[in-house]
């Protein structure tokens, strides 16, 4: 039968293998939990080995003492070997093995192809028709041209009706006529726009005979298929380093009245006819479909960042010895004491949760496009509401993680050699891409006003705000029951993203009432509003969790994930229990109650630690990490990385002849006089 833990090897650091000799369930049978399938955890193996086969394919050295110019180049170095294994390694119709082959190979920190592949493809198969998709599609998908998704300019992103970007269209020549006005109405963010691609899908507003119909989406060239230089009537490049992401050319673009043809505007679900009649779409927000796709898997990439930092820092805090418990006792692994659990393992939970409420969201989301495609919309707004709140909550809880397990590291974490700081720069990019985080609450926040209002009004709310109909406990049954299931902390949740909904309401509605104008109102209300759509999103994860664990099977593998979610429950619900205890459904005994679970649950998941951060299985060349060695060998490896740095060529830098030398001579010199 073998270890249960499969991370287990001859040689590896004794302090790290004792973990994972204590392990309770089969880590790969884990994984399969968390890739949603056994085949997809299997897969994810196998591409990961045929990849360490391929020399070519290996970082020519750590990532950290590459510059900007070595990282882009590095990147699109793989990107060319890829191309030539792509279709030994991975099935390419499969998003999930090309994601796992994109972070085995290069990395989180962007290549070439980034926003071809997440964001170009899709818009194309989302909004191109039969005709479009034969002229660019194909084209796009056997990487004859790269492009990307131009929606973001200086002066807007958030606010998509006010971009300045015009598509005016030219009945006499059947054109459209794109122009950047001004400094602000420059494109400026988008993926790999800088210097890598030469077509981009540009978001313009669409003007018709001096009528303005908000934003829509055109097919624009960029550069010469064969010389890669700018096109006539357009400038564009980079836009310079970032916090992180750094192999991505984030870039600028300013149109100057280029014409392109009528037909270059994406017209499955709306059109724009010769004589320049307009013809709207089934949904007039269908042609916002490229962000919903990347939303709806930002949990599957954020459970993916937050639980690569977990792993570097649970396998480093478990051969990290420092201080001591019993004095009598040798010195302990850091991961013995309990502020260490607690600042790591509700993380792993959240991890886990992510990458279960993901799963659910990529399914609706699977739905909704295929429902899009004979134009039925009827779900895009419970998508949108679902994916506005999700990014949001994910991303700034998996931004808290992150910086939680970067501070458990100690002083290594602020090394690049542990690399959290790096998954960190790019992760926190989710809080503010694909709709600030604010911005989206408040997306949510209207669904749920508009749901509240419903139940006011008597009517019964259904699906994701069915619980808003739902018989509510005036006080919380947690610890007043012998029954001891997850439903009375749903229970609790329920009622505490309730409450806030109505208050929020309650609130928004007396404002109206005053006289107030909705928009004046609505401000007033949105750090309610907010904090409704927050608790909202809450409730959705733990519930996600609890179903997942609901239909697992395996008898181990549940037992392990069910001590997950009762860390999760208690944990989570502790982080929110002043909106419970403000109208008493919660009382000090029951926080008792909670608080003494949450810290039986960490001593439950100790001797798993390890086992649940192995079981993401991230070798280690996609974690990139010294710290998080799966051989827990890092204090010699950490010596060995350090002589990568290009400070340590030569034993005396010029600068002590040019500035130190002067400098302590003159100091000498001045201390005799
Ligand atoms: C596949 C793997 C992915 C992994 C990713 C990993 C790494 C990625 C790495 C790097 C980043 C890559 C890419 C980043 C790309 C970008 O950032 S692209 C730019 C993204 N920009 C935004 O997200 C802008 C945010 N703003 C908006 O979306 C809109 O402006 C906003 C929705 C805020 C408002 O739109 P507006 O047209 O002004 O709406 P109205 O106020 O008129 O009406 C709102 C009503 O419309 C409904 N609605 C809005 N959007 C949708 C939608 N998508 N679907 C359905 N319905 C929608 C909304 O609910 C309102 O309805 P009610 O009136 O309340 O009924
Ligand atoms: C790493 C990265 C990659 C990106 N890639 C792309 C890409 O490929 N293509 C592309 O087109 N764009 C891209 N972007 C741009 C990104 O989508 C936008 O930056 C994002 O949508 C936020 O818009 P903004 O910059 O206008 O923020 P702003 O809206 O200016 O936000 C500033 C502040 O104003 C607040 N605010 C704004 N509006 C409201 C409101 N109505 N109510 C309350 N508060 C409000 C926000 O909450 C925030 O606190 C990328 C950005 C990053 C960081």
């Amino acid at each position: 039968m073998g270890n249960l833990n499969k991370e287990i090897r001859d040689g590896d650091h004794p302090d790290i293998t004792e973990e994972r000799l204590k392990s309770t369930f089969d880590t790969h049978k884990m994984a399969a939990q968390i890739y949603n399938s056994q085949r997809a955890a299997d897969r994810r193996n196998e591409i990961t080995s045929a990849v360490l086969k391929i020399p070519e394919l290996q970082d020519i050295k750590p990532l950290p003492f590459l510059s900007r110019e070595e990282k882009v180049e590095e990147a699109a170095r793989k990107i060319g070997i890829l191309s030539e294994h792509l279709y030994d390694l991975v099935n390419v119709n499969d998003g999930a093995e090309l994601y796992h082959l994109n972070n085995v190979v290069i990395g989180g920190e962007g290549n070439p192809l980034a926003l071809h592949g997440v964001m170009f493809i899709p818009v194309l198969q989302a909004q191109a028709t039969d005709e479009q998709k034969k002229k660019w599609l194909y084209r796009a998908m056997k990487r004859e041209i790269i492009g990307t998704y131009a929606q973001t300019e200086m002066g807007h992103g958030s606010n998509l009706r006010k971009l300045e970007t015009t598509a005016t269209y030219d009945k006499a020549t059947e054109e459209f006529v794109l122009n950047s006005p001004t400094t602000t109405s420059m494109k400026w963010w988008p993926g790999n726009l800088g210097k890598s691609t030469n077509y981009a899908v540009v978001v313009a507003t669409l003007i018709i005979n001096e009528k303005d119909y908000g934003p829509h989406s055109f097919m624009v060239q960029l550069r010469d298929e064969n010389t890669h230089k700018p096109l006539p009537n357009i400038e564009v490049g980079d836009i310079g380093p970032k916090m992180a992401y750094n192999a991505t050319d984030n870039g600028f673009l300013k149109l100057n009245h280029l014409r392109i043809p009528r037909t270059n505007m994406l017209m499955k679900h709306v059109k724009v006819e010769k004589d320049g009649t307009y013809i709207k779409p089934p949904h007039a927000k269908m042609s916002y479909s490229a962000m919903v796709h990347v939303r709806a898997h930002m949990n599957n990439t954020m459970a993916y960042f937050l639980a690569s930092s977990l792993t570097i820092a649970v396998r480093y805090s478990s051969i990290r010895r420092q201080g001591h418990i019993n004095p009598k006792e040798p010195e302990v692994k850091v991961l013995e004491y309990q502020t260490q659990q607690h600042r790591l393992f509700p993380h792993i939970a959240r991890a886990y949760a992510f990458s279960f409420a993901g799963a659910e969201t990529v399914r609706l989301y699977e739905k909704v496009k295929k429902d899009m495609e004979s134009g039925e919309t009827e779900l895009m707004a419970d998508l949108h509401a679902l994916t506005s709140g999700l990014k949001s909550v994910v991303t700034y809880l998996t931004m808290q993680g992150i910086e939680q397990a970067r501070q458990s590291c100690g002083g290594h974490g602020y090394s690049m050699a542990s690399y959290i700081s790096e998954i960190y720069g790019i992760a926190i990019g989710g809080c503010t891409y694909e709709g600030e985080n604010m911005v989206m609450l408040l997306q949510l926040a209207r669904y749920l006003m508009k749901a509240a209002k419903a139940v006011k009004e008597g009517k019964k709310v259904e699906g994701l705000v069915g619980y808003l109909s739902a018989p509510d406990n005036r006080h919380s049954l947690i610890d007043r029951t012998p029954e001891k299931s997850y439903d009375t902390y749903l229970k609790t949740f329920e009622h505490i993203a309730r409450q806030q909904i109505f208050r929020a309401f309650d609130k928004l509605e007396k404002m109206l009432t005053s006289g107030l104008p909705h928009s004046e109102a609505w401000n007033k209300c949105s750090v309610e509003l907010t904090r409704a759509s927050r608790l909202h999103t809450r409730l959705f994860i733990a519930q996600a969790f609890a179903r997942r664990v609901h239909d697992v099977v395996d008898f181990h593998i549940k037992e392990a994930l069910d001590d997950l979610l009762h860390l999760h429950l208690n944990y989570e619900l502790l982080d929110v229990a002043s909106y419970a205890l403000e109208d008493g459904h919660l009382c000090g005994e029951q926080m008792n109650f909670i608080r003494s679970e949450l810290y039986r649950s960490l001593g439950k998941i100790r001797p798993n630690a390890v086992s649940y951060v192995d079981a993401w299985e991230l070798s280690d060349m996609e974690l990139r990490s010294v710290l998080g060695r799966r051989d827990g060998h890092v204090y010699e490896n950490l010596y060995k990385w350090a002589q990568n740095s290009s400070l340590n060529r030569t034993d005396v830098l010029p600068v002590f002849e040019k500035y130190l030398k002067p400098l302590m001579m003159s100091a000498r010199k001045n201390s005799k006089l």
